[in-house]
This record gives C-alpha cells, sequence and structure tokens, in this order.
C-alpha cells in the first residue's frame, strides 16, 4: 500500500439511464504520481465514469472527491488544477492550433493575458505542435488533433490529467508519442489518469489498474503486484529434454515446457540452477514467472479478454 495522497477517491459511484445501470457502486481510488489506467471493454462504462469525475453528467448515487475537493460542488476550483481530454478534442477547423488555444484560454477563469502566449507555446512544444502551427486544424492528421487536445489539457499545467482513450484511431508513432509525452508528465509529477480499452497499453504504461466489466470495478491494485511472481521459474534451455529428466527425479517438482525451455515450480532459482548446471545442462537464462495482465483481467471479467482492443486495432 502506497501512502500517498488521494487525487481521485469515489465511492458507491452509480449512474443510471433509465433501466440501465451503467456505472455501478464503483470504489476508485488514484493516488499521487500515479500513471492509472481504467481499463475496460467497449460499453463498461469508463466514459460515464470519467465524465461524472469531471462533473459533466451526475452520478445517480455515491460520492465523488478530486483533489481532496467534492465533486461536482466544487467543480469550479477543482477543474481548474485538472487538464481533461474526454471523447475526441473538439477545435475550430479554420483556425490555427495556436488560435484555438488562446480561445480554450481565454474562456479559462484564472492566469493573467501577459502569460498567456508564453503558456500556449509551452503546451505546443510539449506535444510537437510548435513547428506545424501555422495550419489550420482542418488540415491536422487525427493525430495532430488529439495532441492539440493535450496541448489544451496542459494549459494550466495540471496536477491531474484525465483522459478517455487519449491514443484512440492514432498510428502507431503517434500512440508512442502520446505515451512518452504521458510519462515525462508523471515524472514531472503531474498524476495521469487514462481509460482504455487496450490492455497492451495500460500494461505498458500504467502503475496501477482498475478494471471495470458490466459497470462494476472488479479489480484494482498496484501494477507490480498484478504482475506478481506466480511461483514458478522459467528456464531457458537447449536442452529441455535432458532438464527434465535431471529434474524428474526429485519430488515434489512440477516441470511444463515452455516456449524456449521449462517453467519449473517446487525449487528455489538458485537451487534449480545449481542442479541443472551441475548435471550438465547448458542454462541460458532462469527468471521468476510473473502474472501477465490479461490473465489477471480474464480471471477477474466475466466477459473474457477476447472483448478487449489490441494494440493498433482501431475501436
Ligand atoms: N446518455 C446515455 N443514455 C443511455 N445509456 C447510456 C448513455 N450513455 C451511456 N449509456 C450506456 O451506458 C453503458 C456504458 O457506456 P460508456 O459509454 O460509459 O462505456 P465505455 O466503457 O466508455 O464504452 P466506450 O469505450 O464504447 O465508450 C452502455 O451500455 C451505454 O449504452
Amino acid at each position: 500500500m502506497s501512502s500517498s495522497a488521494s487525487v481521485i477517491r469515489t465511492d458507491g459511484l452509480t449512474k443510471k439511464f433509465g433501466r440501465v445501470t451503467a456505472v455501478d457502486a464503483v470504489g476508485l481510488d488514484v493516488r499521487e504520481g500515479d500513471v492509472y489506467g481504467f481499463l475496460g471493454a467497449n460499453g463498461s462504462g469508463k466514459t460515464t465514469t470519467v465524465r461524472m469525475l469531471l462533473g459533466l453528467v451526475l452520478a445517480t448515487s455515491g460520492s465523488i472527491e478530486v483533489l481532496g475537493e467534492p465533486m461536482p460542488a466544487s467543480g469550479r476550483d477543482v477543474l481548474t488544477r485538472v487538464g481533461a481530454l474526454v471523447e475526441g478534442p473538439a477545435a475550430y477547423p479554420h483556425l490555427s492550433g495556436r488560435a484555438n488555444l488562446a480561445l480554450l484560454d481565454s474562456a479559462g477563469p484564472d492566469g493573467p493575458r501577459r502569460t498567456r502566449d508564453r503558456r500556449i507555446e509551452e503546451s505546443l512544444e510539449r506535444v510537437g505542435l510548435a513547428q506545424v502551427d501555422r495550419r489550420p486544424v482542418r488540415a491536422y492528421s487525427l493525430g495532430m488533433r488529439q495532441r492539440l487536445g493535450l496541448a489544451g489539457a496542459l494549459l494550466r499545467r495540471p496536477r491531474l490529467l484525465v483522459l478517455d482513450e487519449p491514443t484512440n484511431g492514432l498510428d502507431p508513432q503517434g500512440i508512442n508519442e502520446i505515451r512518452r509525452l504521458l510519462l515525462e508528465l508523471n515524472r514531472e509529477g503531474t498524476t495521469v489518469f487514462l481509460s482504455s480499452h487496450l490492455l497492451g497499453e495500460i500494461e505498458q504504461l500504467c502503475t496501477r489498474v482498475g478494471v471495470l466489466d458490466g459497470g462494476r470495478l472488479v479489480l484494482q491494485d498496484e501494477m507490480d503486484a498484478l504482475r506478481g511472481p506466480t511461483g514458478r521459474t522459467e528456464v531457458r534451455t537447449p536442452d529441455p529434454a535432458r532438464a527434465r529428466e535431471v529434474l524428474a527425479s526429485i519430488t515434489d517438482v512440477d516441470v511444463e515446457p515452455a516456449d524456449d525451455g521449462l517453467l519449473v515450480r517446487g525449487l528455489d532459482p538458485a537451487d534449480l540452477n545449481d542442479r541443472l548446471v551441475s548435471a550438465g545442462v547448458r542454462v541460458s537464462g532462469l527468471a521468476p514467472e510473473r502474472r501477465r495482465l490479461e490473465d489477471v483481467v480474464l480471471a477477474a471479467t466475466t466477459s473474457g479478454t477476447d472483448r478487449f482492443g489490441r494494440e493498433g486495432e482501431r475501436p
């Protein structure tokens, strides 16, 4: 358990649309410094949850705290410290990115005018749009529009970024750029909350994970804990048959074949290595096996992981 301050906390958060319960008693716990991955198949309730966090949709019941303040009651104050990107960025197509940001900035309640240009330049630079910015937004690719949306979210140097499917529709290079940027912002102290239906994306980027399944939060933990050791050791060897022979004589040791060798349960790695090497078996690698996020999610969800997307797939 981390002792960091809570940045997002919800208790019993529920949203019903008529008879449909889109979000069902969700208790989110996002802490300062997290890159929190909010993972769920399409239709599991991620967008509705994110919209409630930002005060864009009213909850049917339950409570929300963002940056320690109740939402939506403290929205005016809290939202000046939160950068958000929900449901694709909206921008005026005939204006440049810079002009769009100036409009966005002038609509905000704070920030002196004379520092506006600097804020805008910094935001554009951060997302790599400072050079291309003379063009009108209608000439932007989807990735550029998404980055412009992020620049808008960064204008106030937020303590918390809330992003709903930020890499949707981007090509692999665009996805990488967004990922790098999010990690960089996080290193500088911004807490990042992002929703995604892509297991791989969450696995690569996030330090903490919440999994939504049919509106319920079925799993929430640190990535390191979820991807904890299975208790087995992966042995890489060019002599798997010989290794099996050696290990077969030891009681209470289970051996299974694996891609490049064997998976062994019942011996600690040092002992295992010793026995194999002293019997003349060549060992090219030996490491504790870790659980895959996909398996953990599969075990927790009723729908199975086939409803989650893969990298590079269109949503
Ligand atoms: N305004 C609305 N009126 C009625 N039902 C809605 C409304 N908004 C969402 N829902 C329903 O709530 C459920 C959750 O939708 P939501 O958009 O939050 O899911 P999601 O996980 O964000 O999915 P996606 O990734 O497809 O956007 C769905 O069954 C959806 O049909």
